[in-house]
């Protein structure tokens, strides 16, 4: 181990200078003048474990620990969701993601049947055709089980704007010309106007 390992790096397996500032030759040296005539069960066993309650969280061992929530997403071939094209193994493309629709057929308020066309297949055009709306577009979010790989992806001619329905909504929520602020300031601007005018 390297001289200037930290304290704790015994401990929890963390090499972080920033997290264990004691150097563990210092430790040795006070482990050899505690520890001497005493066997390693036992006293040492506790006195570790209190010192490990001792230490404040490492952050290495605890983003080792965390799950990882930015998964790569899983990539297909166009030929491996064509294969899938059961009602037991429905999947489809929409816009290069990948959609497994097994759960959703029956739920599906325009039915299953039309789903059931298009599983196996790239239904980007068939949905858009639909013109489905915002909640539709966030729920598909829910089947989404990758995308196509790189090479076999379309070029999509702009980002389709429900890809991020939450950013869609805000923008229709805010801004200066939004429905009923507009001609309110046409209104107050007329007025002026019309009193610098004619009044
Ligand atoms: C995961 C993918 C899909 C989801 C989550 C979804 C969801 C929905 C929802 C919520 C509606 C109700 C209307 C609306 O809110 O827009 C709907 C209607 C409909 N969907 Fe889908 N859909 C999906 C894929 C598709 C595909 C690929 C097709 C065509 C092949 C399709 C065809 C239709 C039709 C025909 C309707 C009925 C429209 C109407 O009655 O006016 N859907 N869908």
């Amino acid at each position: 181990m390297n001289a200037e390992l930290k304290i704790g790096a015994d401990i929890c397996g963390c090499d972080s200078s920033r997290h264990h500032d004691t150097p563990v030759s210092a430790l040795s040296a006070r482990r050899g003048a505690r520890g001497a005539g005493r066997g390693r069960s036992g006293a040492v066993t506790r006195a570790r474990a209190r010192r490990r309650a001792a230490l404040p969280s490492c952050p290495r061992a605890e983003s080792e620990a965390r799950p990882r929530t930015m998964a790569e997403p899983k990539r297909f071939k166009r030929a491996e969701v064509a294969a899938k094209n059961s009602k037991e193994d429905a999947v489809f493309i929409i816009h290069n993601r990948v959609y497994d629709v097994k759960s959703f057929l029956d739920e599906h308020p325009g039915g299953h049947e039309v789903l059931q066309g298009v599983v196996g297949t790239d239904a980007s055009e068939d949905f858009d055709d639909i013109g489905h709306s915002l909640d539709a577009k966030d729920l598909m979010k829910k089947y989404e089980i990758g995308e196509l790989v790189e090479e076999e992806k379309t070029a999509e001619k702009k980002r389709p704007i429900w890809n991020n329905v939450s950013e869609v909504k805000e923008a229709h929520s805010g801004g200066v010309l939004s429905s009923w602020k507009l001609p309110l300031v046409l209104g107050i601007v007329a007025t002026v106007l019309y009193t610098y005018l004619f009044g």
